[in-house]
């Protein structure tokens, strides 16, 4: 199967400034990408005129079916949210309610230009059938928290993911280890998944210093930051690491950092909106660590647009430094993209558009009055388009959005399965 992209505005993610050409798809790669592909060479054509073709967005930092507790629980300190709210409502999700607010999630992912996502939730069996049934990328981590006795149904939940799933959907899933974070995982079990990564050639997906109360918690019960936990347990030398937030670093944890595998996932929307803090984003890109976007669970940023994401990323590094030159827009959309990509160590497979890799990107079309006139694009991307502005998006050489129209999600079906569960699971909490 060829698909052609005629005549479009090509956004590569890597340094060179946007050019004019054409893109062949050939199943699932990019075949070429240069001006004048001739016709014949085609099974299909889309029309690229008017719009920027680019790198679909990696989302490096998902809880998918949390699409479900979407606007649940809102204005509530992180402790409250997760203890009162999120976590009794969790308890009550059944298997097939996960896959329909994975499919929900997805849903919404599509339309705003994402092509793939690291996920780290429960039922996880359940949103490898929805993402081999939809046909975006994924990353996937059963989540573990191990401050309760059964940590060895998690382990064994983990491990069955990643037997069944780990490059299975055309090599569209990969999978992870993910113990939940500092706070809810005490040594002995993080080792035992240390070494399991270690073993198994995978990498680690988990959450670090997201807020000044996991800080205190770590001090009174290991005297040490949340960073030098994961140091110390000897993570970083292990094996790859997915990060997620990482608000709370001092100068010495951000040398810890240095020099791991993987990176962090910064989610700027989730920290504003919970009142965490400001990452040090290019304090540890400075000192070379690897920094991507994500947008955490729609439950705590109700969104999972990644444009929002872009924004809130560049507009807080410019506050937090009172310098508009900082993280200017190329750099932002670069950690939607090509970082994020790194940080599910897909490195050489997605992010950038190039000659031999997937065929994962999206068009997004310019004709709106808030991207007009075309001055820059970057900067237009950046500070104002929004996921409606996406009208294609395709993922493996395959078209999963086609003029807005979704073509691999029924959405009648999907909002009505979605709003029974969501009244089920939330009623009375
Ligand atoms: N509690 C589960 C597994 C955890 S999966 C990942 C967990 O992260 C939770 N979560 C979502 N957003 C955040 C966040 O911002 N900080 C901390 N945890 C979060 C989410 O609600 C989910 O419970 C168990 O061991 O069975
Ligand atoms: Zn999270």
């Amino acid at each position: 199967m060829k698909i052609l992209i005629k005549d479009t505005t090509v956004l590569t993610m890597n340094s060179e400034a946007p050019f004019r050409g054409d893109i062949l798809i050939e199943d699932d790669r990019i075949a070429d990408i240069r001006p004048d592909i001739p016709d014949a060479d085609a099974d299909e054509i889309i029309q690229g005129t008017d719009m920027v073709a680019a790198p679909g967005f990696v989302n490096a930092h998902q809880h998918t079916a949390m699409s479900l507790l979407r606007a649940f629980s809102d204005d509530l300190k992180l402790m409250d949210w997760l203890d009162k709210k999120v976590l009794p409502a969790e308890a009550r999700m059944t298997p097939e309610d996960i896959y329909w607010g994975a499919k929900l999630s997805m849903a919404e992912m599509i339309r705003s230009g994402t092509t793939a996502f690291a996920d780290m939730y429960i039922h996880m069996n359940e949103v490898a059938c929805a993402v081999e049934e939809v046909g975006m990328r994924a990353s996937l981590t059963r989540g573990m928290v191990f401050l309760e006795d059964d940590g060895g149904r998690r382990m064994n939940e983990a491990l069955d993911l990643v037997a069944r799933w780990n490059g299975q959907a055309e090599g569209r899933i990969t999978t992870m280890l993910g113990p939940h974070s500092p706070y809810t995982c005490p040594p002995e079990p993080f080792k035992e998944v240390i070494a399991l990564a270690e073993k198994l050639n995978l990498p680690v997906h988990t959450h670090l210093a997201e807020t000044k109360e996991e800080v205190v918690t770590i001090r009174e019960r290991y005297n040490q930051t949340p960073a030098e936990y994961l140091y110390n347990l000897g993570l970083f030398e292990r094996t790859h690491v997915l990060l997620a937030h990482s608000v709370h670093l001092t100068r010495k944890d951000i040398g810890l950092l240095k020099g791991m595998k993987g990176g962090v996932s910064h989610n700027p929307v989730s920290n504003l909106k919970l009142g965490c803090g400001i990452a040090p984003v290019l304090g540890m890109m400075e000192q070379g660590i690897t920094v991507g976007l994500g947008t955490d669970g729609a439950g705590s940023a109700t969104t999972v647009d990644m444009f929002e994401e872009i924004k809130a990323a560049t507009w807080l590094q410019k506050l937090d430094y009172g310098d508009p030159t900082r993280l200017p827009a190329l750099q932002a959309l670069q950690m939607a993209t090509r970082e994020s990509a790194k940080l599910l160590n897909l490195r050489d497979v997605i992010g950038t558009l190039e000659v031999g890799k997937k065929a994962d990107l999206i068009l997004i079309d310019l004709k709106k009055p808030h991207l007009q006139p075309a001055h820059n694009l970057e900067s237009l991307l950046a500070y104002s388009a929004n996921g409606a502005d996406v009208d294609t998006t395709i993922v493996n050489g395959k078209v999963l959005m086609r003029g807005r129209q979704l073509l691999t999600i029924e959405e009648e079906e999907l909002f009505k399965q979605v709003s029974a569960r969501a009244k089920r699971i939330t009623e009375g909490i």
